[in-house]
């Protein structure tokens, strides 16, 4: 029996242009049915080539092409049932969701490769105004169906073609419509467009106007037409060592050496003028600052994206010193350099660079410990390649930066990736599907998304598959999607993914190793330069960096110890001074308030003057009591404030904690920042838990989460019971119950319900500094 007639692929020939792709809605059949093959037209069809034909029909694939390749019978163009398109024609491809795209057939040809093993074709892309992504190189004068002829190509096999186009010019376009406008009865509706203009949408030039006709008729023209749009638009904007510009800003940037790779800047740069590649040349003509944070999308809440850079401090607002010492050690600010890392900036950068210019896909897999600079890195190389494309010395790119912990549920990030390439909000669900047709069918889009996938960890799904799609979707031949995976464990893709997945997928691997006591200490000095006066001195930025460096080669712990250290200083030299002025003040004058004054005066080093007039001032007693430098940091400082950090009681208790309570707050603690929420419910913290035991490294963990969890998965059916009796299993109820007397966390849990809040009693820094070095739940997130 015949199959039933399927409704064809190409039964929608009524289209029209929405601003660069055509929506499509269905109408009569006139290009053929969507089940029959395709067969090649070649230059002159005799009789023999006829019965050949059929022959070759009979052969396996392998054969085919041999034959076809001995036959030496040029292909000059493809026919499925009843509708033919030759090379030099321009023909409709599918799009996603019911749009198409237009293309000039330039080549046919049998797919070699493994995966082409369908007949192929070479289209030279149209597009249309939504493609310029420039919004301030976009035309005002773009016609409803205009479209530009770029020099953009690709492979496509056959199959994604579904129509024939009709390009004419402006002319010839106006003589037919007069008014300008296609009645959607007319049979050109939605299939003719207008073409007076060549673009490159790489570096959004345009060509001179032109007439269609006169300089492209057909096929013999296809060369010809490439020629003439390469040569009158700005090709790609390839790197070049570049001269010194009128732009010091810019300059200071990008610090080029011989081989023409930027370093990470060692000069302090304007840190205003790093933008996401949206808004730059906007904000730039418009002469607007930008912070870090303006990005290329518009977020919406709840959906999150991090920042650039969190904290960008005016040092003009800063007053003292010890401000100054304060911000810059601070972790969330940006540095304005990063030493120590210049050859995993530099490795990144170039991998990056090269898939930008060549707009392929790429992934790179980044891990190292906590506070080894993972982040700040791909940030700097971030900034410095939007500086490039500011400079127009690169190719314009999407940033987008997805953080595991920042997701509710991982599989938002396919909600966060469509936002960004397309500016729409969807669901993680159908941006899964848009995704997935995005990167497997051919467009014109040429601008390349960079993703930053920062604690990838916490990315982990029940099956993978978030994971897997971002390190897959590089791969894909559309997708020009580059991949900055970041995760604390070397092997996390080996663990959750199969090592023959994981080969596959040919991850670039970048380490970055713990810093040594010497880095460290290069790292904390040159966070210190520029403040004036020696805030702290040598010798204890020496003490910090090694303390810090035997235990675990973190900037971020180092700095906070240091920060810690200023602040303490800070806070003698403001009662140094008002006990000075107390002992100074007449009974007649009010004395002056420390918060107007600040601790500016009381700096040593700043001013000579200054110093020995706040000694002077010092009573005999005073001095008696005072043992070392006041308003420095010394090494003593740095014993005061790793003392201070670790022995309060609170300190001390946490550390004591059996294994169960340490493991219930660490996955408070990864809930709490993963939804930005401060309380979460307990069904959710067990199964927090029972993510970090899959996640962790460390043995007993794993024993102590995983045996016991199998044990009640295999149980209960239900999610809800599921977490109950888990949380019971697993004796995080009762680590809960005993945190909870100890006031460490507060539970909320209602008679007659199964499902508690939980929330932190505690400031989570108490936490975090108390298990950050803990042995037993070591890279569980206390860390960062
Ligand atoms: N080489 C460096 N020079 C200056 N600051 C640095 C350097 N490396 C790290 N830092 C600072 O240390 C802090 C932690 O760095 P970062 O967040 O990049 O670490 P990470 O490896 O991504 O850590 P995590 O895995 O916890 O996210 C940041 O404030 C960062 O600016």
């Amino acid at each position: 029996m015949a199959p039933a007639r399927k409704k064809s692929r190409l039964e929608q020939a009524r289209q029209y242009l929405t601003s660069g792709t055509i929506q499509r809605e269905d109408s009569d059949d006139e290009l053929g049915q969507d089940d029959l093959p395709w067969e090649w037209i070649y230059e002159e069809e005799t009789s023999h080539d006829a019965t050949q034909k059929k022959a070759e029909r009979t052969l396996t694939l392998r054969k085919r092409k041999a034959a076809a390749l001995t036959t030496d019978r040029r292909i000059i163009g493809a026919k499925m049932g009843s509708f033919e398109c030759k090379i030099g024609d321009a023909v409709l491809l599918k799009a996603e969701g019911n749009k198409a795209w237009v293309g000039i057939i330039c080549e046919l040809y049998d797919g070699e490769e493994e995966e082409d093993d369908d007949k192929m074709a070479k289209f030279m892309w149209f597009s249309g105004e939504k493609e310029i992504r420039n919004k301030s190189k976009k035309r005002d004068d773009c016609l409803e169906n205009e479209l530009y002829i770029t020099t953009a190509f690709d492979l496509n096999p056959l199959t994604t073609i579904i129509g024939k186009a009709n390009v004419v010019s402006l002319e010839t376009f106006n003589a037919k419509y007069p008014s300008g406008q296609i009645k959607k009865s007319s049979k050109d509706y939605g299939k003719m467009f207008v073409c007076r203009r060549g673009c490159n949408t790489r570096t959004t030039t345009y060509t001179e106007e032109f007439k269609w006709e006169d300089i492209y008729k057909g096929v013999e023209d296809v060369e010809a037409l490439q020629v003439f749009v390469d040569s009158h638009t700005k090709s790609t904007r390839k790197k070049q060592a570049r001269p010194k510009t009128d732009n010091a800003d810019l300059d200071d940037f990008v610090v080029n050496d011989e081989d023409g790779i930027p370093r990470t800047p060692k000069k302090r740069r304007r840190l205003n003028e790093v933008a996401t590649p949206t808004s730059k040349r906007k904000d730039q003509t418009h002469g607007k600052f930008l912070t870090p944070t303006h990005k290329r999308i518009v977020i919406k809440k709840p959906l999150e994206f991090t920042p650039l850079g969190t904290r960008i401090i005016s040092p003009s607002a800063l007053s003292s010193p010890f401000q100054i010492a304060r911000n810059q050690l601070h972790v969330s600010s940006v540095p304005a350099a990063l030493p120590c890392r210049e050859e995993e900036f530099s490795t990144v950068y170039s991998h990056l660079e090269a898939a930008i210019t060549e707009g392929s896909g790429s992934c790179i897999y980044i891990s190292g410990t906590p506070g080894t600079g993972k982040t700040a890195t791909v940030r700097e190389v971030v900034a410095q390649l939007n500086a490039s494309v500011l400079a127009e010395e690169l190719d314009d790119f999407i940033f987008v930066e997805i953080n595991g912990m920042k997701v509710t549920d991982p599989h938002q990030s396919y909600s966060l990736l469509w936002e960004a390439l397309r500016g729409d909000r969807v669901s993680p669900a159908h941006a899964l599907e848009l995704l997935e047709r995005e990167f497997s069918t051919p467009s014109p889009r040429r601008v390349p998304c960079v993703v930053l996938m920062d604690e990838l960890d916490q990315l982990v799904t029940k099956n993978q598959s978030v994971m897997y799609n971002f390190f897959n979707w590089p791969g894909l031949r559309h997708s020009r999607l580059i991949v900055l995976a970041v995760a604390n464990t070397m092997d996390l893709p080996e663990r959750t993914l199969s090592n023959k997945i994981s080969s596959r997928l040919g991850l670039t691997r970048i380490t970055f190793p713990g810093y040594t006591h010497d880095q460290l200490m290069q790292i904390i000095q040159s966070r210190l330069s520029g403040v004036p006066g020696h805030v702290v001195q040598p010798d204890a930025v020496q003490f910090a960096a090694r303390k810090v460096a035997a235990v675990s080669g973190d900037a971020r712990r180092a700095l906070d110890m240091c920060r810690r250290a200023v602040e303490i200083a800070e806070a003698e030299a403001i009662a140094k001074e008002q006990e000075a002025e107390d002992n100074d003040a007449v009974p007649d004058t009010p004395s002056k308030s420390k918060s107007r004054r600040g601790a500016k005066s009381a700096l040593p080093g700043k001013d000579k003057g200054n110093t020995a007039e706040m000694h002077d001032s010092q009573t005999p007693s005073s001095r008696q009591k005072q043992s070392k430098p006041v308003g420095v940091v010394t090494i003593a400082t740095i014993k005061q404030a790793i003392n201070e950090a670790t022995s309060s009681p609170l300190q001390q208790y946490l550390r004591a904690l059996p294994l169960a309570s340490k493991l219930f707050l660490a996955a408070l603690l990864a809930r709490i920042r993963r939804t930005g929420v401060g309380e979460a419910l307990m069904g959710d913290v067990v199964e927090e838990a029972k993510r970090l035991g899959l996640m962790s490294q460390l043995q007993p963990v794993q024993r102590y989460l995983l045996a016991e969890n199998e044990e009640v998965t295999t149980k209960s059916a239900s999610t809800r019971q599921m977490d109950a009796k888990a949380a019971r299993a697993l004796g995080l109820g009762k680590a809960a119950l005993d945190l909870a007397e100890a006031g460490i966390v507060g539970v909320e849990s209602r008679r007659g319900e199964r499902v508690g809040r939980v929330r932190l009693g505690v400031g989570d820094e108490e936490v975090r500094l108390a298990l950050g070095e803990d042995e037993e739940v070591k890279g569980l997130g206390f860390g960062s």
